[in-house]
């Protein structure tokens, strides 16, 4: 395997550290073109599908690309704005307020980027050009609190093959999941108070997680787990009893069997018992995105109403709200521990 020549170290050149907030990434346009684009990357990583490679090759490009990329791409044109992909401009957002947030806690010698794991900025771009910049310090935080292998561990994958191909590795950590992470519990909180606070209480609370297949909990991934987990961590702040909240899993791909129950089915069954104001949550979503902005605040939406629902209130998921940003300095703060993260701690490159 081919291992590029170093640069050089410049004279007095010194120790930096990174933080790459990395999130699923989205494509670079509304457009059945580049949504095929983005979704063949995606769908073609093993550990979003764990279908056997030339099957799946078939399927893929035979059914999925052809007939997915035009009907995502009408949905993805319902949700883009001027500053393009929400996925995108809110995780651009985040790296640059976490970036201010760091600073003014004294860690003002930390870089912070944003990386996508499909399309762009990809992460061979950012962690090559965070290397040329002389980083020799890197955290990856992955935007998803609670883990999974589709996600959290692609992150992983992807980190470790660019750097397969690197002569000399950063010093290099991973936050694997923040799920019960107080600060991330209590941003969700803060928004569903502020959302009461306006719009008045509904009849119940509905938390929505992205789905994955009910094989990949079956054969170990702590997913499931972890997005119970903070369910009921955030209900305990609320102090909501077990009939006030009811968790679900959205995003259902293919014709497998998913994580029950499903939220699209769940909310009409509770517009046809009588709910009538129901509010929703997507406490997994970190950044508003096509599978809350559509698939929430639209589809789910519609079902509701369709059903007999009077007032379905989507909760905007945390955004740029300041208590998140502060969760999600802490994050990067705890996994430092040890590293010269400020000005005063600069050393020498070894
Ligand atoms: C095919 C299987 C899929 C698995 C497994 C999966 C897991 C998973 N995804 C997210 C977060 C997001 N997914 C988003 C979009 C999206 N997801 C899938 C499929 C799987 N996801 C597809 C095909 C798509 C694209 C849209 C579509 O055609 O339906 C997004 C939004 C991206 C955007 O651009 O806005 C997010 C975010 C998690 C957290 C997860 C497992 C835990
Ligand atoms: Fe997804
Ligand atoms: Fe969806």
């Amino acid at each position: 395997m081919p291992f590029a020549k170093e640069p050089a170290l410049q004279p007095g050149s010194v120790s930096r550290t990174a933080v790459v907030l990395v999130n699923l990434g989205t494509p670079d346009a509304p457009t059945p073109g580049a949504v095929r684009r983005y979704l063949k990357e995606f769908l073609s990583d093993p550990r979003v599908v764990e279908i056997p490679k030339a099957i799946w090759w078939f399927i893929l490009n035979g059914i999925i690309l052809p007939f997915r990329s035009k009907q995502s791409a009408q949905k993805y044109a319902a949700i883009w704005t001027s500053d393009g992909s929400p996925l995108k401009f809110h995780t651009q957002a985040q790296a640059k307020l976490l970036r201010g947030l760091l600073g003014e806690r004294g860690h003002n010698d930390v870089t912070v980027a944003m990386a996508m794991r499909y399309g762009s900025p990809s992460l061979p771009e950012v962690l090559g050009k965070l290397k040329a910049d002389g980083h020799d310090r890197i955290l990856i935080l992955p935007a998803y609190p609670q883990y999974s292998g589709t996600t959290t561990a692609s992150v992983s994958d992807a980190v470790f093959d660019h750097y397969k191909k690197v002569r000399n590795i950063p010093e290099l950590r991973f936050v694997r999941d923040y799920h019960d992470h107080d600060g991330y519990v209590n941003a969700l909180k803060k928004t569903v108070l502020a959302h009461w606070e306006t719009n008045g209480r509904g009849e119940k609370l509905l938390m929505s997680f992205h789905g994955v297949p009910k094989r990949t909990i079956d054969l170990g991934d702590t997913y499931q787990r972890e997005c119970m987990e903070t369910a009921r961590l955030l209900a305990e702040k609320l102090r909501l009893n077990e009939n006030d909240y009811l968790v679900t899993f959205q995003s259902r791909f293919g014709k497998a069997e998913w994580l029950q129950p499903y939220t699209a089915p769940t909310v009409a069954q509770l517009a046809k018992d009588g709910v009538r104001k129901l509010d929703v949550i997507c406490p997994g979503f970190t950044s508003d995105c096509l599978e809350t902005l559509e698939e929430i605040a639209m589809e789910v939406r519609h079902e509701f109403k369709a059903n007999g629902g009077k007032e379905f209130n989507y909760i905007p998921c945390l955004n740029s709200h300041p208590a998140w940003i502060s969760a999600l300095t802490e994050v990067a703060e705890q996994h430092m521990i040890g590293w010269p993260t400020m000005s005063s701690m600069r050393k020498l490159r070894r």
